[in-house]
């Protein structure tokens, strides 16, 4: 049997489990009314699927169906109703032999839980299991007498789902429902879609614009970025090249200037020191020029007398006899010979006085040349000096040029923190032991100090970012000092040479004091290097020693020392200016006093050169005089000898003699004019160094002024540059964030005035794109993909409603095609079975509308034998019922169905006709298997096995095998 099974528990009257047996082809099912037959029926439709309560004819939940109690029974909490089908037909689509359907609900939550062959499922897996097996809830698997009934009078449409089940379309129509659903769906979906792209349209226009805007901005300002940088270092190079070059001219310039400055003031000094010298001049002129004065009234006086003398002596010689004429011209020839001697002495002693000074004057030159040559010595050595000097403060301006990191750091001290410095700074050697400290310190005199060790950190990641070079850091936090122990001290100190420790070397303030300790706190220093390794050996070479020269012995012993080229550190150097300073002041001392013993000396010579030509201009005059006095006496002589006077020769002529006196007096004169010619040459001399002296001093004060207006244009020029210099810098660290150095690594070789113009246009470019959206692309892109994504999302769509459209034409088409033939097969057994069910007549059906198969009504058109009447609501009730029972038969022979329940069908039939239906039942005996529901003897007869239903007080339904006389029996009690 199809059926094999039913198992009942909870479900309605059936409180305890029940189970019907099905062995035969036609079960009965008898009882009086309300003991519970139906609801048989009811629990098989509740396991196939059926949800309507309306229909299970259970109050208004699905749970009512839970048997609810009686007087005499509690009700139960669950419903549970299988079905057990044998399968080895393959009636489901299915490869087990036997498939067991249950059904079940509980009280407590209305929960329903389906299982197929125990295995838990959902409802819509058993709809698809029965579907088109006629099984279905609308197929003809269970016929009630309401369905019976309703079934002439119903409307021809209403009819249709019976030939549709019939002709096994369920699913077409099921899927086509779906299919028409999914289609209503992706129309829906489709027009979202559409919204949607219309929206992302609208979007997608102006944000391409945008985003090709913001594209062009990228690429210009890239490209601006790359040129620019590499102008920037290129503009950065030449400043500082030009601040470099600047300083070097207005160092020169200001060089120039300080020496003009200390030249004028020289110069100023001596041209005071000449006008005193005039102002004294002057004085001795003038005192002199009174004794002069005096002198020449003294030597009037004496010329008077002379005349009045020689009046007396012209008138003697012409009235005295010859002893007195002769006593005058002894006289006369005395004077002159007194005379000329005199001159001649003087011009001897003048002609000395002029070789001692040409002496004088040769032995000055040799002096000053070398005197030049010491100076020039001096001066060179004052050149090297100051060179060295500014040397030296380039390097302090720069103290960490050769070391990249440490300057980066430096550079960047205010921007981060905890960093304090760098030991070579914060540590400072006394002047006198610097080397010594110097070497002691080591490679650490580079190092930075910072406050902790995060300082430190974040210092070198600093570098890291910038490629700014590497340095060594140290943490204050973790510095901690190294002391020498008490012994070692001891030998230490009591070593040859001993100066102290080098931590006792250096000054710094008291924070830095442990780095101070732990960098030199147990390094010695001592004298020389032979005292170095006596100190070292004694103290087994486990310190190392340093010496004032800067040599080590280190610890081990191994010996470090000699001159390098350039030996300046940061910690020598400041040593070092110190001490050129100080040679400085002195080499300028002995510079100027050189130049000082030069002038001194270059005076001496002139006035020694006036002095011999004043003496040679008196010379000359002496020889005339001299000349002139010797033929006065030749004269005298010559007219003596003419008289044969005897003359006392070398007669000494007395002291007050007029001539001796007159002598004496011109002696006086001549000194004095010569003195005075001197002083006046040495004046005009003066007077003339004066003039030439202001007119030098003219000359370096308008050149003093026109460099100060030059140094003052060098250093605006030098406040521009620099103002130019950080612009750059700081559009290199604020546009690019970038350090210098980290942007010469990027630099790329341009031609810088093009590039300049280049970046010109650039900025021109970007200025005329305006407000630029830099998050343009991506949202270009994102809104794009989802256009793209969208639009291919609408074609699928569109494609699949294709799809689905021609799948429901396919079904449609089948549909048609099966509904039709089944039509035609039913229609073509109607009229048979419709004459075996009325003894005569004739039956056919109709469709409504031929040309819509698919949803035509079916109409029926049916004549009994001998009755003319045609319109099927105007037969009797079992009339009626007999049509539908025809229909029901007809259909049963075109379609084979597993299993037909019929509940009560024959009720609104008489006895002829209920046994003419009972045996026509009989005739799909080994077709199909029928349960019926009945009260009528004439079905029971044809049944195979009949089930008496029973219930008792207690309201519980009872199913037991009755014989067929007992069946009618129990059917009697009924009528
Ligand atoms: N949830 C339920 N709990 C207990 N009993 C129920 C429940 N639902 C229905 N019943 C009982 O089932 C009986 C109705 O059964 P059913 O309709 O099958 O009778 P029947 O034998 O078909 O009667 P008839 O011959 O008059 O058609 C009633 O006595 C009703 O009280």
């Amino acid at each position: 049997m199809f059926l094999k099974r039913i198992e009942l528990q909870g479900f309605k009257s059936f409180a305890d489990k029940t189970v019907i047996q099905f062995d035969q082809d036609i079960t009965g099912i008898v009882g009086p009314n309300g003991c519970g037959k139906s609801n048989v029926n009811d629990a098989i439709r509740w396991v196939l699927g059926e949800q309507s309560v309306k229909s299970l004819r259970s109050g208004t939940n699905m749970s009512d169906i839970i048997f609810s109690g009686s007087e005499y029974r509690k009700p139960v909490n669950m419903a549970r109703v299988t079905l057990v089908f044998d399968n080895s037909t393959r009636v489901f689509d299915s490869d087990f032999d036997e498939i067991e359907i249950t059904r079940q609900i509980l009280r407590a939550n209305n929960e329903a839980s389906y299982f197929i062959n125990k295995t838990p499922c959902r409802l819509k897996d058993i709809n698809d299991l029965v579907m088109d097996t006629g099984l279905g809830k609308d197929s003809l698997s269970i016929i009630t007498q309401g369905n019976i009934s309703s079934f002439a009078d119903a409307k021809p449409e209403d009819r249709r789902s019976l030939f549709e089940e019939a002709a096994g379309v369920a699913k077409y129509k099921k899927r086509k429902k779906i299919s028409l659903s999914k289609l209503e769906q992706t129309k829906e979906n489709l027009d979202r879609l559409q919204d949607i792209l219309d929206e992302l349209e609208r979007q997608i226009g102006p944000l391409e614009k945008q985003a090709k805007k913001a594209e062009k901005y990228i690429s210009l300002r890239d490209k601006l970025s790359k040129i620019e940088i590499s102008v920037l270092v290129e503009d950065i190079d030449q400043y500082n090249e030009k601040i470099n070059q600047i300083n070097k001219e207005l160092f020169d310039i200001q060089a120039m200037h300080t020496s003009e400055n200390v030249e004028l003031l020289k110069q100023e000094t001596r041209l005071e020191s000449i006008r005193k010298e005039m102002y004294a001049l002057d004085k001795q002129i003038n005192e002199l020029q009174g004794k002069y004065t005096k002198a020449m009234e003294e030597n009037y006086q004496l010329e008077r007398r002379k005349i009045e003398q020689d009046e007396k002596r012209k008138y003697m010689l012409k009235v005295a006899d010859k002893k007195a004429r002769q006593k005058e011209i002894q006289a006369m020839l005395e004077e002159a010979r007194f005379e000329y001697q005199d001159r001649h002495q003087r011009l001897m002693q003048t002609q000395q006085d002029l070789n001692n000074r040409r002496n004088i004057v040769n032995d000055l030159k040799t002096k000053i040349s070398k005197a030049r040559y010491e100076s020039d010595q001096a001066n060179n050595i004052l050149t090297q000096l100051q060179n060295r000097r500014q040397v030296l403060e380039n390097m302090m301006k720069q103290p960490f040029a050769h070391q990249q990191g440490v300057r980066s750091v430096m550079q960047a001290k205010n921007s981060l923190s905890g960093v304090y410095g760098v030991v070579s700074e914060l540590l400072i050697a006394h002047a006198d032991k610097a080397l010594a400290v110097n070497a002691a310190l080591g490679g650490s005199i580079y190092q930075i100090i910072t406050k902790n060790e995060a300082d430190a950190r974040n210092a070198i990641s600093f570098l890291k970012r910038n490629r700014s070079g590497r340095a060594t850091f140290l943490p204050l936090s973790v510095c901690h000092p190294r002391k020498m122990n008490e012994q070692v001290i001891t030998i230490a100190s009591t070593s040859p040479g001993f100066l102290g420790f080098a931590s006792e070397c250096v000054d710094c303030k008291e924070i830095f004091d442990p780095v101070k300790e732990r960098l030199l706190g147990n390094v010695i220093v001592v004298d020389t290097l032979q005292n170095a390794n006596e100190t070292a050996k004694r103290l087994r070479y486990a310190y190392k020693i340093v010496t004032l020269d800067g040599d080590i012995v280190h610890t081990g012993g191994s010996m470090t020392g000699g001159v390098t080229k350039n030996q300046s550190t940061p910690v020598t150097m400041r040593q070092e200016l110190d001490t050129i300073n100080s040679k400085i002041e002195g080499q300028k001392i002995k510079a100027d006093s050189c130049l000082n013993e030069t002038d001194i000396l270059t005076q001496k010579l002139q006035k020694e050169n006036d002095a011999i030509v004043t003496l040679q201009i008196e010379l000359a005059k002496l020889e005339n005089i001299y000349a002139t006095k010797k033929a006065k006496y030749d004269s005298i002589l010559a007219e003596y000898q003419e008289l044969g006077v005897d003359i006392e020769e070398n007669a000494e002529l007395a002291q007050d003699d007029l001539v001796v006196q007159m002598s004496k007096m011109h002696a006086v004169l001549d000194s004095l004019s010569l003195e005075i010619q001197s002083l006046r040459q040495s004046r005009f001399d003066k007077g003339n160094d004066a003039e030439q002296l202001e007119n030098q001093i003219r000359l370096v004060r308008r050149e003093m002024n026109s460099k100060q207006s030059q140094i003052h244009n060098y250093e605006m020029e030098i406040v521009k540059v620099k103002t130019q210099l950080e612009n750059a810098l700081n559009r290199l660290s604020t546009d690019y964030e970038m350090t210098y150095e980290y942007a010469l690594t990027k630099k790329e070789d341009v031609e810088i005035e093009s590039a300049k113009e280049e970046v010109i246009q650039l900025r021109q470019a970007i200025s005329r794109l305006g407000n630029v959206n830099l998050d343009a692309p991506n949202e270009y892109k994102e809104v794009k993909e989802r256009f793209d994504f969208m639009t291919s999302q609408k074609e699928d769509l569109e494609k699949a409603s294709q799809q689905i459209l021609a799948a429901i034409d396919e079904m449609d088409q089948t549909m048609i095609s099966q509904f039709t033939d089944m039509f035609n097969k039913i229609n073509a057994e109607l009229d048979g079975v419709f004459k075996a069910m009325f003894g005569g007549g004739r039956a056919s059906l109709s469709m409504v509308d031929p040309d819509d198969v698919l949803n035509t009504g079916i109409d029926i058109d049916v004549q009994p034998p001998g009755k003319m009447v045609k319109n099927i609501q105007t037969f009797s009730g079992g009339e009626k019922a007999l049509i539908a029972i025809s229909v029901l038969f007809a259909i049963l022979k075109a379609r084979t169905m597993p299993l037909c329940i019929f509940d009560e069908v024959e009720a609104a039939l008489d006895q002829a006709n209920v046994e003419r239906f009972a045996r026509y039942l009989s005739h799909y005996r080994g077709q199909s298997q029928f349960i019926a529901v009945t009260h009528r003897p004439g079905t029971m007869e044809q049944c195979d096995t009949l089930y008496g239903v029973t219930m008792q007080k207690d309201g519980v339904s009872k199913v037991l095998k009755v014989q067929l006389k007992d069946a009618v029996h129990i059917a009697k009690e009924e009528e």
